[in-house]
């Protein structure tokens, strides 16, 4: 038999799970996917031999890391693992999955339904591949919920083939309702959503990485109708919110992990760990704002507005670190775990609902010439400078764990924001050392001239001012450390030549030299103190020398 190379062209790997050895093959010509393990024991991903060949097996190369080995069928009574997630997966891999399972005879029922809900000239502009009744149960197994929005549940789920778990992902359930019209407009617009995430350059974007989008006839609630339902598969971020990140640090929730690990830093003298109320300081809202403002960044670059931007739509992609105390050092900014956007689709989908109700997202993040009415009834639209609005409250919550509202009622908050005199008294709401810089940012993001907003670019460079003065920041506290030990080791230099040398004056001169010339500036008082050191050390040593001078001379 022969063996058929990976990189053939009719095959191709589309996943890659090291941990669990395995591989996904799809097959351009038959349109089917193979799971396949790998004929290697190695686990975590460092390969290094090439393996014999061995018939009936495909000789894979992983397009990862280059490694070429030999990969057999999957075996029928493979039990199934959990897996932590994927380590390679191509951008289309969920499409291909669809392709292969498109004969399947599910899809007539999920076909008549929408044929009896719409013209059946709109049913024929609904892409082919989205309409995948049953894929959700034949790949997926529900994990848990992550929250609801006001679209409907955000679920954990696992993605699994053949028995074998392949990775954790997040799947939000829309239904149609009443939408049906603007179904296949929605669904073009999700479509070019997802090619915004399927460039292979966003992996640093700091924009969530949508996976598939599918339609499927689903019962949404357990005494529901059944109704057309858009399923969204997207990237799981494990570390929550950023508006739960930053309740947390205002309100703690009692956590006796925490609360131990507090105990034990606190005996320690380390300040601000574990479940302490605090403010962010000046490292963290560079880091978090810079991930938000790199997020909006590119979607603008893609021509994309949010149009939804508010901190519950900000994801950390992972967890902080347990034993995580704040930064205090431009060195220590990748401690803070990476921040994406996400739900820039959705916001598309609801549009459509923005003439009716006024705000297509939370009021408190939305500008306020998006309530004005260019034409009676019609509403003005979303800008890239209503999003650059929304970021500017953004920093504001980073900033002060807040928003600027007086009232909590949502009529008042419509006319606060409209209003436009938010930001007066927040100079005074932080005692501590908050960067000018960030209440000027906010202001001018806050403009109430929508024009007179900065674009992301300007605040891109903005930011890189502040990054600057941070260093500096870092730098000074490493150069206190730095003349603290230049100190002592100095000190301990003069007591070792006054102890061996009979002759020190010389010795001991440079360190005077030394001394007077790094006297400058904040570390000034310490080199001050070495110098008043080293001429006591020298006058000492002029005393013992002379003494021994004399004393030599008496013989
Ligand atoms: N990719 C994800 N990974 C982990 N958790 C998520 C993910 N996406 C959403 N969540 C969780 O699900 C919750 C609901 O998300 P969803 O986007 O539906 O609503 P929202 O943004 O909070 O509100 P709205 O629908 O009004 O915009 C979020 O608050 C978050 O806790």
């Amino acid at each position: 038999m022969s063996i058929v190379r990976y990189n053939d062209k009719l095959l191709s790997v589309v996943h890659h799970n090291k941990s669990l050895n395995s591989v996904v093959i799809y097959n351009s010509e038959t349109e089917n996917l193979e799971l396949v393990k790998l004929d290697h024991d190695e686990s975590n991903g460092s390969h290094g031999r090439r393996r014999r060949s061995v018939p009936s097996q495909f000789e894979f190369v992983c397009p990862d890391c280059g490694y070429q080995c030999n990969i057999n069928p999957p075996s029928s009574n493979e039990s199934p693992r959990r897996s932590s997630g994927s380590d390679f997966l191509r951008n289309d891999y969920f499409r291909l999955l669809a392709r292969a399972d498109s004969g399947n005879e599910s899809n007539k029922e999920l076909i008549s339904t929408l044929i009896h809900q719409a013209h059946p000239a709109d049913i024929d502009q609904i892409p082919v591949e989205l309409i995948n009744q049953g894929y959700f149960k034949k790949f997926f197994s529900v994990l848990g919920d992550l929250g609801n929005g006001s679209n409907g549940k955000v679920l954990k789920v696992e993605h699994k083939l053949f028995n074998l778990q392949l990775g954790v992902f997040a799947l939000k359930k829309i239904a149609i309702g009443n939408h049906f019209g603007n179904l296949v407009r929605i669904l073009n617009e999700v479509k070019f959503l997802y090619s915004l995430t399927e460039s292979s350059n966003t992996t640093n974007a700091n924009i969530i990485k949508y996976n598939h989008v599918w339609l499927e006839v689903d019962q949404i609630s357990s005494f529901g109708p059944q109704v057309p339902v858009v399923f969204i598969l997207f990237e799981y971020c494990d570390g929550g919110t950023l508006e739960q990140f930053i309740e947390n640090l205002l309100q703690p929730k009692f956590d006796i992990k925490l609360e131990k690990m507090r105990r034990r830093m606190k005996k320690k003298g380390i300040k601000g760990a574990g479940t302490d109320r605090r403010y962010l300081n000046n490292f963290e809202i560079y880091k978090i704002f810079k991930d938000v403002l790199n997020g909006l960044h590119h979607l603008h670059e893609q021509k994309t507005l949010h149009r939804d931007l508010k901190p519950s739509n900000c994801l950390f992609k992972t967890k902080f670190p347990d034993d995580y105390k704040p930064i205090d050092s431009v060195d220590d900014l990748g401690q803070i775990p990476n921040l994406v956007v996400s739900d820039f689709g959705e916001s598309i989908m609801e549009n459509s609902k923005r003439n009716s109700t006024g705000c297509t997202g939370t009021l408190e993040f939305c500008a306020p010439e998006l309530f004005e009415e260019v034409d009676p009834g019609q509403l003005h639209d979303f800008s890239y400078y209503s999003d650059v609005y929304s970021l500017g409250m953004i920093l504001y919550y980073i900033c002060f764990g807040k928003l600027p509202f007086k009232s909590s009622d949502q009529n008042a908050i419509r006319e606060e924001i409209v209003s436009c005199n938010l930001f007066e008294d927040m100079d005074k709401l932080r005692r501590d050392e908050l960067l000018p810089d960030y209440l000027r940012l906010i202001r001018l993001m806050c403009d109430p001239d929508a024009k007179s907003r900065p674009t992301c670019e300007q605040v891109m460079l903005q930011i890189e001012h502040i990054h600057n003065k941070l260093a500096k920041q870092s730098y000074k506290k490493f150069a206190l450390a730095r003349a603290l030990w230049q100190t002592g080791l100095n000190i301990a230099q003069i007591l070792l030549n006054i102890w061996l040398c009979p002759y020190p004056v010389l010795n001991n001169l440079q360190f005077v030299l030394v001394g007077v010339l790094i006297s400058q500036k904040k570390v000034r008082y310490l080199m001050w103190l070495e110098l008043a050191l080293t001429m006591l050390f020298l006058a000492l040593s002029i005393d013992s020398y002379w003494t021994g001078v004399f004393s030599s001379s008496d013989q």
